[in-house]
Order: structure tokens, then sequence, then C-alpha cells
């Protein structure tokens, strides 16, 4: 059998996807405060790369890992040419428009929406006709519209829990994400038998 690659995005995401792995009997051999950035499930049949969400579909699309796991949301954003494979069902959030009161407000300018996701928010306001300033944020981007830095924002919601205890509010639903399994376009062939038997593992 061949060795996989998977490039995992550190952080949330990959706390679920370990849990995820182990609960389908794949014992990793990872250690939470390492600084390791390479670790191999026991059988030494998957190499885990830790990277940074965004960059997961790079990886897999340089051809520096076989597969990965991304949130839709940032497949969305940052469109790569890999194959989405299979939803994982974890890291499940919402991408929304917020802000201070339900409805969008009434602006004597173009809105100004703060937001990481740039392109998803581009096309989105695009579709609906409004032209818009984007403001672009790498984090906290809630804070953008609690202190008037923009009128909106587009992020994620999960739980609701930011949003509420910075007094923000949905306008608007743009999209569901969740974590998908992608794969590199030459892997998914000369790897298939060991793609095809880690989906059936998973699913
Ligand atoms: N609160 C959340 N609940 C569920 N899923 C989430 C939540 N926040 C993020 N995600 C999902 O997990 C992915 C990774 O999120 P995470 O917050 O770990 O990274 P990030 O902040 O986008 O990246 P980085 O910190 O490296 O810039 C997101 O793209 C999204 O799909
Ligand atoms: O609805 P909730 O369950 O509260 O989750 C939503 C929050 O989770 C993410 O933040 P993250 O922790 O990744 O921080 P960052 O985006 O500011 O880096 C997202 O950007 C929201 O702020």
């Amino acid at each position: 059998m061949k060795q996989l690659t998977i490039a995992l995005a550190k952080g949330r995401l990959m706390d679920e996807t370990i849990k995820l792995f182990n609960s389908k009997g794949i014992a990793i051999d990872y250690e939470e405060n390492s600084r390791k950035l390479i670790f191999e499930s026991k059988d030494g049949t998957l190499k885990f790369l830790i990277v940074r969400a965004q960059d997961v579909a790079t990886y897999v699309e340089g051809n520096g890992a076989d597969l990965g796991v991304a949130g839709l949301d940032v497949l969305t954003e940052n469109k790569k040419d890999v194959f989405e494979l299979m939803d994982l069902n974890i890291g499940k959030c919402t991408v929304v428009v917020a802000g201070k009161t339900r409805n969008y407000p009434d602006t004597p300018t173009q809105l100004k929406v703060a937001t990481k996701f740039v392109n998803i928010t581009d096309e989105f306001f695009a579709k609906k006709g409004m032209t818009i300033e984007i403001i672009k944020l790498y984090g906290s981007i809630e804070l953008a519209g609690v202190i008037g830095l923009a009128d909106c924002i587009v992020d994620i919601v999960s739980t609701g829990q930011t949003l509420k205890e910075n007094g923000l509010y949905i306008i608007e639903k743009i999209t569901e994400s969740s974590a998908f399994l992608v794969a590199n376009h030459v892997s998914y062939y000369t790897k298939n038998e060991e793609i095809t038997k880690l989906i059936e593992l998973l699913k």
C-alpha cells in the first residue's frame, strides 16, 4: 500500500478531524502541544501535514499533499483545482451577512462590508445588484461591525455565540459550510486504491 499525505488545517478543524479519524479506528501519533509539522498514523499508512486553513487546498493542488481537509467556505473563497471527494460533516457553519440591526442599514455612501471572504462577498452582493466597499480583515471580523469600521460584516456563524455576545444580528445567510476531504487530481488516479479505502473507512 502507498502512503497517503493529508494536509490538515491547524486549530479547530484539526482537532475535529483527528477525533473523526480516531473514531473510525485510525490511531494517530499526535501530541497536543508539539511543534512538529508532520506526523503519522500509528500504522504508517497516513502522513499528516499541519498547515493554515487557507493553505490546505494550495498544498493539495500543488502536489504537496495527496489529500486535504478544508472548509467549503475556504474552498469556495480560494477556488483551487482539487477534487471535492467527501463531506466529512464536521466544521459545520454558515457564512452570513451580519450587522447591528436585522436589516441592512441606510448609508449615504456605498455599504462598507468587513470580511476575510472577499470573493464570496463580492459575488454575493454583485448578484444582488449592490455595489459595496470591502474592508479585508484577517480575524475578529465581528469587531468591525461593532465599532463601526464597517456597516456590516460577512463571516461564519456556528453556535451564534460570537454574534450574540457582541450585539450583532444575522441579516442574510449566504451559504452553508462543512469540512470536505479534497484530493489532488493525479493522486486520485495513482493512489486510487488507498484513497477509496480511506473514504470507505470514513463513511
Ligand atoms: N466556529 C466555528 N464552528 C464550526 N466551524 C468553524 C468555525 N470556525 C471555523 N470553522 C471552520 O473551520 C475552518 C477553519 O477555521 P479556523 O478558525 O481554524 O481557521 P481560520 O481562522 O480560517 O484560519 P487561520 O486562523 O489559520 O487564518 C473554517 O474555514 C470553517 O470551515
Ligand atoms: O458562532 P460561533 O460558534 O460563535 O462561531 C463563530 C466564530 O468562529 C470563528 O472565529 P475564530 O474562532 O476562527 O476566530 P477568527 O475568525 O477571529 O480568527 C468565526 O470567525 C466567528 O467569529
